[in-house]
């Protein structure tokens, strides 16, 4: 459930109408919903107030200071996967005692600046990363708390780019040398083992892969117990899908339940690390018609975002829901290709959609909340779109509309006379 609904014939983003965002803020514009984001952050939370755990929003799905610095303030601990994505919860007031850093490659100063401010933990995902992380924490003098990513190998049932679980993704350490790599890490003397990880994918819509997964890290995490390797956390990963279109994944709460039974005499802190179910449906993409262009076979509305600014379309084929602002009564509909200025045929929003549309019109893409923004680009020189957060009847711009000049800070013209 969103905060997006219509009242009186207009779109309202919580008790404000959308389009006067877009007047007062200009188009293309995200606009984020705090209530939903806290609403589907509690829908984790809540329902393990028994359990130990922390849940890590993962900072990639939208990494908005604003959007970090509401979770924060509900205790959310974050996943990250960068540097910057570390400094980015870090300004929002994230604790660092409850960050946990996951990705296949991270630098040594990367390592650096979370050793330096304590984060909780190092999600591992290759023997050359556990010995580059024994390296830096012996130069800093600390030890590096860690857990190690194991790949379960269950498949997902989701888009192959974002599956990320199965023998063939780059990602993690094999179920069958997992206890040897942990084996090795403990020989490591910079290093503390805290914990096991795994990730499996993105927009998963069925609980079976989930806990089967989770299955095969207990069977692990016992296997370890016996060789004297003890475990404190187990960390799920996030992936779990949100409905786009007429997908019906569960609800956090029927998933958190289902793993609270199977932790119930493990005296296991559980870690999750959400991104998408959080944060999609709390952000709306509102983009105005330019141009209704008729076609020999379709009809186009060129629409002023683009793939720079949402690319999941063009990337996945992902199907978003685009719905007008203030729809029009005695408009006949067409069928239409939602399309943006750039010079791509692959620049779709949506493809064969039903709409009543007129030039000037507001239209907003649903579940933009997550890989939206933070996926956007400057690519034909666009500038990136503002973000506004409301918050009932309030309107927070939280971030700037990029200028022309901010794209180019940081490059100088090359002398070439002479
Ligand atoms: C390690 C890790 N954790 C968490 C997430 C968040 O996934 P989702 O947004 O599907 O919940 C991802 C992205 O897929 C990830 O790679
Ligand atoms: N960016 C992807 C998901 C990748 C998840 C990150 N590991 C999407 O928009 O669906």
């Amino acid at each position: 459930m969103d905060y997006f609904n219509y009242h009186d014939g207009q779109l309202l983003a919580e008790d404000v109408p959308v389009a006067e965002l877009a007047e007062q803020f200009g188009t293309p514009l995200y606009v984020y919903s705090r209530a939903t984001l806290e609403r589907h952050f509690r829908a984790y939370d809540e329902p393990l107030k028994e359990q130990p755990h922390l849940i890590c929003y993962a900072v990639k799905a939208n990494s908005n200071l604003a959007v970090l610095s509401v979770l924060a303030r509900l205790g959310a601990g974050f996943d990250i996967v960068s540097g910057g994505e570390l400094e980015r919860a870090l300004a929002a007031g994230g604790d660092p005692a409850r960050i946990v850093f996951s990705g296949v490659g991270k630098q040594p100063h990367e390592i650096r600046r979370a050793l330096e401010v304590g984060i909780k933990c190092f999600n591992v995902e290759s023997i050359p990363e556990l010995e580059r992380l024994d390296r830096v924490a012996e130069e800093l003098g600390v030890r590096a708390p860690i857990s190690l990513r194991v790949n379960p190998d269950v498949d997902p049932q989701t888009h192959p780019y974002i599956s990320t679980g199965l023998k063939a993704n780059k990602f993690g350490i094999a179920f069958d040398q997992a206890v040897e790599v942990y084996q090795h890490a403990a020989s490591l003397n910079h290093l503390d083992i805290i914990g096991v990880d795994c990730h499996i994918g993105s927009q998963i819509t069925s609980l079976p892969p989930f806990l089967d997964a989770m299955d095969r890290l207990l069977v692990l995490i016992d296997q370890l117990g016996e060789a004297g390797i003890q475990i404190h956390h187990l960390d799920l990963g996030g992936g779990l899908g949100v409905q786009y279109h007429d997908e019906t994944p569960p609800l956090p709460a029927d998933y958190v339940k289902a793993i609270r039974d199977r932790l119930a005499n493990r005296s296991l802190e559980l870690l999750m690390e959400p991104g998408r179910s959080i944060a999609a449906n709390a952000g709306i993409l509102v983009t105005r018609v330019e141009f209704l262009k008729p076609g020999e076979e379709k009809d186009f509305a060129i629409v002023d975002a683009a793939m720079n600014d949402l690319i999941r379309p063009a990337l996945y084929d992902a199907w978003q829901n685009i719905i007008p602002v203030q729809p029009r009564d005695e408009t006949p509909t067409r069928t239409y290709d939602i399309v943006g200025p750039i010079c791509e045929t692959g620049d779709f929003i949506g493809k064969h959609r039903e709409l009543a549309l007129a030039p000037g019109d507001l239209l907003a893409v649903r579940s933009a909340g997550a890989y939206g923004f933070v996926m956007s680009s400057n690519y034909n020189s666009r500038n990136r779109a503002a973000e506004v957060m409301v918050a009932g009847d309030r309107r927070y711009l939280v971030r700037q509309r990029e200028t022309y000049e901010q794209q180019m800070a940081g490059e100088f013209p090359l002398p070439i006379s002479g």
